[in-house]
């Protein structure tokens, strides 16, 4: 079913979410909805405090070449653990906690992720491009913590005034 998205400046965005402990039924019917509802929103990345569940989840649907996301792409990632970033790209992002709004931010270019699946078994992956800079992002979800705090101080000023100009405009 879908699920509600939260979004700035609701402060519940800032809680740092906790470890999954149990790899049960009920997760994995929390995991196929957090995916129903990242895909009518047209995200490629959801994790679970945007969708007001405390708890270290993220999901991850790159599209591919010509820009259509597969199920089979999906990544269901539990307690990730970031190894050996390397590099460091500038993107512009975007989060459906924030919608709207795209800026650039500076991310690692590549990384390994240690990492459990739905079933709790220990997994990895090396990442780099568009898959590397989306893991970082959904990761500091879980840190409480939005893309929009990683702005330069001018393009954060930038986002602010367009955000209440936003705002005023949905009243
Ligand atoms: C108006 C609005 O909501 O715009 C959107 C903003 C963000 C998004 C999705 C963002 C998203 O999936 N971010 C995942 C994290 C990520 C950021 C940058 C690069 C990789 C991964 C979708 C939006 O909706 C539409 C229709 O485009
Ligand atoms: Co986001």
């Amino acid at each position: 079913m879908l699920l509600p998205i939260i979004t700035y400046p609701n402060k519940q965005l800032k809680a740092r979410s906790q470890t999954v402990v149990n790899f049960d039924e009920l997760l994995h019917r929390f995991l196929d909805d957090m995916y129903e509802t990242m895909i009518a929103s047209n995200g490629i990345g959801l994790a679970a405090i945007q969708v007001a569940n405390p708890i270290r989840v993220l999901i991850l649907c790159i599209p591919d070449e010509e820009g259509n996301q597969h199920k089979e792409n999906l990544l269901e990632i539990i307690n990730p653990v970031i190894h050996n970033p390397k590099g460091n790209v500038l993107y512009q992002e975007g989060c459906l906690s924030v919608p709207g709004f795209y800026e650039d931010v500076e991310r690692y270019e590549t990384l390994s992720l240690k990492y459990q699946n739905r079933h709790g078994e220990a997994c990895e992956l090396h990442a780099s491009d568009l898959l590397a800079i989306a893991i970082q992002h959904e990761i500091d979800h879980l840190e409480g913590k939005l893309f929009i705090e990683k702005l330069t101080y001018n393009r954060r000023k930038k986002f602010e005034k367009e955000y209440k100009k936003a705002q005023k405009e949905k009243k």
